[in-house]
């Protein structure tokens, strides 16, 4: 049997291909993405020159540990790629983010991409997303009024479903590398994202949800028969 951490390793191998010398790479966050770091460092030590901008602190501080030359966003300009992992991705490369928390800077960061490639063992694709909880970053003032709201958003979008406010470890709440609050929409099926998408968006005290829409232009997911290439419209 092939361990899911080989299986995320090839895909961030195969997605290394993608990237070519002097790139400006966003990197992702994750285990998956992680191990795209890793290989990446190899590569800078070898002589590939990149710029990576970070979508977390952990992937920050994973990048300075292993040398990988880094900058912020701004610093860094427009992207010419970002490499990601997900917890599903659904039709049309729509995808869930967020399960690291980490949903707000990542998005940004993929808006700021050229392109954005996922990167995921082959069980992330799902042919309806939504067993995976929806992850929403809201504001930390009024949380239980937000939380009503967006109740009522996911109803009006057709789903339905538990919210809880993320924990860490401790029980304490998680707290997002922007000073967020994370709640977890369990909705089990999301028949239309899209809707979902901008019915969530709407409510005030939303900072970000983890529905990625329109970002993704290739998965590269890697099962134990091989890799697998998605693009939006061969999915
Ligand atoms: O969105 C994310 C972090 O916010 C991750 O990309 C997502 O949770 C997948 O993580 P992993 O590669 O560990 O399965």
């Amino acid at each position: 049997m092939v361990h899911a951490e080989d299986l995320k390793r090839r895909a961030a191998a195969h997605a290394l291909t993608y990237v070519t010398d002097g790139m400006r790479l966003g990197l992702g966050t994750g285990s998956t993405a992680r191990h795209f770091v890793e290989l990446l460092a190899e590569k800078v030590h070898g002589g590939l020159t990149v710029l990576g901008v970070p979508t977390s602190e952990q992937t920050l501080a994973q990048a300075v540990s292993l040398g990988v030359p880094i900058a912020t966003l701004d610093e860094a300009g427009p992207l010419d790629l970002c490499i990601d992992g997900a917890d599903e991705i659904g039709p049309g490369l729509a995808l869930i983010k967020g399960g690291g928390g980490a949903l707000l800077r990542e998005k940004i960061v993929a808006s700021a991409a050229r392109e954005m490639i996922v990167i995921a063992d082959a069980t992330k694709k799902v042919d309806v997303l939504g067993r995976f909880p929806l992850p929403i970053e809201v504001v930390d003032f009024g949380v239980a009024a937000i939380t009503r709201q967006v109740v009522e958003a996911i109803r009006s979008a057709g789903c339905a479903g538990d919210i809880t406010v993320r924990r860490d470890g401790d029980g304490h709440p998680f707290v997002t590398d922007q000073g967020h609050l994370i709640l977890d929409a369990h909705l089990g099926r999301i028949p239309d994202p899209a809707a979902l998408a901008a019915a969530v968006a709407q409510v005030a005290g939303v900072v970000e949800h983890g529905l990625f829409i329109g970002l993704a232009r290739r998965a590269v997911l890697a099962g134990k028969d091989g890799i697998t290439e998605l693009e939006p419209g061969s999915f």
